[in-house]
């Protein structure tokens, strides 16, 4: 069924409330991870709640210089996609509606974890998103809310908003969707020539680069634990066993390099050679980061272990594209 199209805060406050709601708050010109974020959203509501997609292309959190104007609107399209992926209602309001005084002067802070990687390169613009998405929160009053780990420092921060300040709704995170060749879907990857396309890449083959890195290094460490065990073993056996046991242990300690450093190493290879491409990516950042707070864990000690995300951002002509994946660093071996 078509969803219902409201437009105005008193158009979603008569409402009347089914059950268990979802909200998927989007900027538009939507895609097929909007659309899992949406059948997500739709398995959690349940049958009997109900799901509210909120389309909204907020200026707060553009900086002068960026593409606010040229964002895609394609609410017609917007509305078929929301269908199709099982939305009850979408929430359309014009900038107005939103900010009917203007720019708000109050505002959420999202603190130091909002300065760092893209609050670095965006001044302004977490404090633009969480101020926004709180007030969507009040307006639109779900029982859980779903965004994306492709924005992975959003997610973390609104995590943090809804925690600090009390909002008392469940936050859901939902895997990053990507093409087959691996680019991260993504709204502003409709701005992209096919020789851009191509350059772009580069972004996923770079973070694919580190995580098999990063998985080379945790099949090493684990089988450096394992070498003791062999080794006593071989011991208990015979003579020759022992001495291969030792030439293994040998081996794993001569090939174990490594840590958070060789994993940036491999994707930073990657992006060098995409610099070099006709049109060239030029990186904005890479970075390995706790996802708790977003600070880098690159530069720390080899012997890293927990949880990381690792994250890029890059300009292809004039589209400025981010991406990042999840790794874990130390638990294969620490569960051996
Ligand atoms: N490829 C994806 N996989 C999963 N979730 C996604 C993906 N792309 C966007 N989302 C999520 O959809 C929600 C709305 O995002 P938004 O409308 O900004 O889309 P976008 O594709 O990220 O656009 P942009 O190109 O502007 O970054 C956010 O929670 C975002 O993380
Ligand atoms: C969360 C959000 C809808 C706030 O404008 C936006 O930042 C987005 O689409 O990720
Ligand atoms: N998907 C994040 C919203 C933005 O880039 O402004």
């Amino acid at each position: 069924m078509t969803p219902t199209l409201l437009r105005t805060a008193a158009e979603l406050h008569a409402r009347v409330r089914a059950g268990r709601r979802a909200v998927v708050m989007t900027m538009g010109a939507l895609h097929e991870g909007h659309a899992t974020l949406i059948r997500t959203a739709r398995r959690l509501a349940g049958p009997d709640g109900e799901v509210v997609v909120t389309v909204f292309v907020n200026p707060l959190q553009f900086g002068r210089g960026e593409d606010l104007d040229r964002y895609p609107r394609t609410l017609d399209a917007d509305l078929k996609i929301a269908e199709e992926a099982g939305a009850d209602a979408v929430f359309a309001p014009a900038v107005d509606e939103v900010y009917p005084g203007g720019e708000p002067q109050v505002r959420i802070s999202a603190g130091p974890m909002g300065e760092r990687l893209e609050g670095a390169s965006r001044p302004g613009h977490f404090d633009g998103v969480l101020t926004v998405v709180a007030k969507l929160l009040h307006l639109t009053r779900p029982d859980v809310a779903l965004y994306g780990q492709k924005d992975a420092q959003q997610l973390a921060l609104i995590r943090r908003m809804v925690r600090d300040l009390n909002f008392g709704i469940e936050i859901v995170g939902v895997p990053t969707v990507r093409e087959d060749d691996g680019l991260a879907l993504s709204s502003r990857n409709r701005y992209l020539s096919a020789p851009e396309r191509r350059t772009a890449l580069a972004l996923s083959a770079a973070l694919f680069a580190g995580r098999d890195r990063h998985a080379a290094q945790e099949a090493l460490r684990a089988r450096a634990r394992e070498v003791p065990a062999t080794h006593a073993r071989a011991e208990a056996l015979s003579a020759l066993g022992e001495s291969r046991a030792a030439a293994d242990a040998h081996a794993v300690a001569q090939a174990a390099p490594g840590g958070a450093g060789a994993v940036l190493a491999a994707a930073r290879l990657v992006l060098d050679e995409a610099a070099r491409l006709d049109p060239p990516l030029e990186l904005d950042y890479l970075a390995l980061v706790d996802p708790s707070d977003f600070t880098e864990i690159g530069d720390r000690e080899d012997g890293f272990t927990g949880e990381a995300v690792l994250a890029v951002a890059a300009r292809v002509g004039t589209t400025r594209l981010i991406d990042n994946l999840p790794l874990t660093f130390g638990t294969l071996g620490a569960a051996l």
